[in-house]
């Protein structure tokens, strides 16, 4: 199989791992090659994450790393996290949990698919969320007035800090923060959440993803959106984005956790 591996570059025990997995993989056979940031800590060559291609990528890393790859990744390939965070939700294997997985690859792996978010400005495509976007002042302890609609119907009008966008994935991440539910990822929707909305009523919303789903700014503040903590763009006064249901879903390596298994013993212990 041709196999890329991610380290997170911030952690010598990480690099040191993913080099010796290199070595390893290479021994049973497999094709290797290192992303460009990893590479160059190792002193070798490497791609850039935009041009990653094959038919597995191994991010050793925590969430940051799963996250930034699948967000950097132009065309998505297959995503194994080895865990080398500090909650590493999205990274399945521990690494003493890892030679077997890598023992049996030659005879392939399921793939789950998670649906990503995409979001638009105007018109223009500013990328696709896996977690969430968020929608934020851009100077703390200022509200914005949003608008919500729903296939073009006013859902509702509210000011908060903010609003997150989340997918059902990052409804254990910044969602669950923000007070929203955990949402079971075999569901497709639209979860909203206002960030400290001040307003008695104001709810969060699962909305299908067969919906249209768009968000107004309405006040004259400059606001910033960030996608799944890796991306900021700056919005326009009075921007409108368009949430739709990417048609590029993240690919992971199915290794068998159970989600419901995953939140109990990796959250409730933080
Ligand atoms: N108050 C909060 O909980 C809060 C605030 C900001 C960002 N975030 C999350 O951080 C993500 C970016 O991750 P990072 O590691 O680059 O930032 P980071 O280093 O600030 O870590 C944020 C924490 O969120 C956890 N996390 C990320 N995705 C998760 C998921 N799908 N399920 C459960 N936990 C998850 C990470 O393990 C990490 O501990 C954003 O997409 C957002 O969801 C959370
Ligand atoms: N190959 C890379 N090139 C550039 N930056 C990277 C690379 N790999 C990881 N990073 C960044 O390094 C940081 C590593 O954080 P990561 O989330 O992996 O660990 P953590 O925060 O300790 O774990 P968790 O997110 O699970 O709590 C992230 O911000 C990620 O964006």
């Amino acid at each position: 199989m041709k196999i890329v591996l991610v380290s997170r570059i911030d952690d010598e025990e990480a690099l040191r791992y993913t080099a010796s997995l290199a070595r390893d993989l290479e021994d049973l056979g497999h094709g290797v090659t290192l992303e460009e940031g990893t590479a160059q800590r190792l002193g070798r060559e490497g791609i850039p994450f935009e041009e990653i291609t094959g038919d597995l990528v191994v991010v050793v890393g925590g969430d940051g790393s799963v996250l930034l790859t699948i967000h950097q990744m132009r065309k998505q390939v297959p995503v194994l996290g080895i865990n080398w965070g500090e909650v590493g939700f999205l990274a399945d294997l521990e690494p003493d949990e890892a030679g077997a997985f890598f023992a049996t690859l030659k005879d392939g792996f399921r793939v789950e698919r998670r649906m990503r978010v995409s979001l638009s400005v105007d018109g223009k495509h500013l990328g696709d969320a896996l977690n969430e976007a968020v929608i934020v002042t851009e100077r703390p302890a200022k509200m914005l007035r949003f608008g919500v609609y729903v296939d073009g119907i006013p859902s509702e009008r509210f000011r908060a800090d903010g609003l997150l966008i989340s997918t059902p994935t990052g409804s254990t991440a910044y969602a669950m923060s923000a007070g929203g539910p955990i949402v079971d990822p075999q569901i497709e929707g639209f979860l909203l959440i206002p960030l400290a909305p001040y307003m008695l009523s104001s709810r969060p919303h699962l909305i299908s993803t067969g919906r249209i789903l768009e968000v107004t700014l309405e006040t004259e503040k400059p606001a910033h959106l960030v996608i799944d903590g890796q991306s900021t763009f700056e919005l326009e006064r009075e921007a409108k984005v368009t949430v739709t249901r990417s048609s590029e879903p993240a690919l992971f390596v199915h290794t068998g956790k159970p989600f419901f298994e995953k939140v109990n013993y990796k959250l409730r212990n933080l």
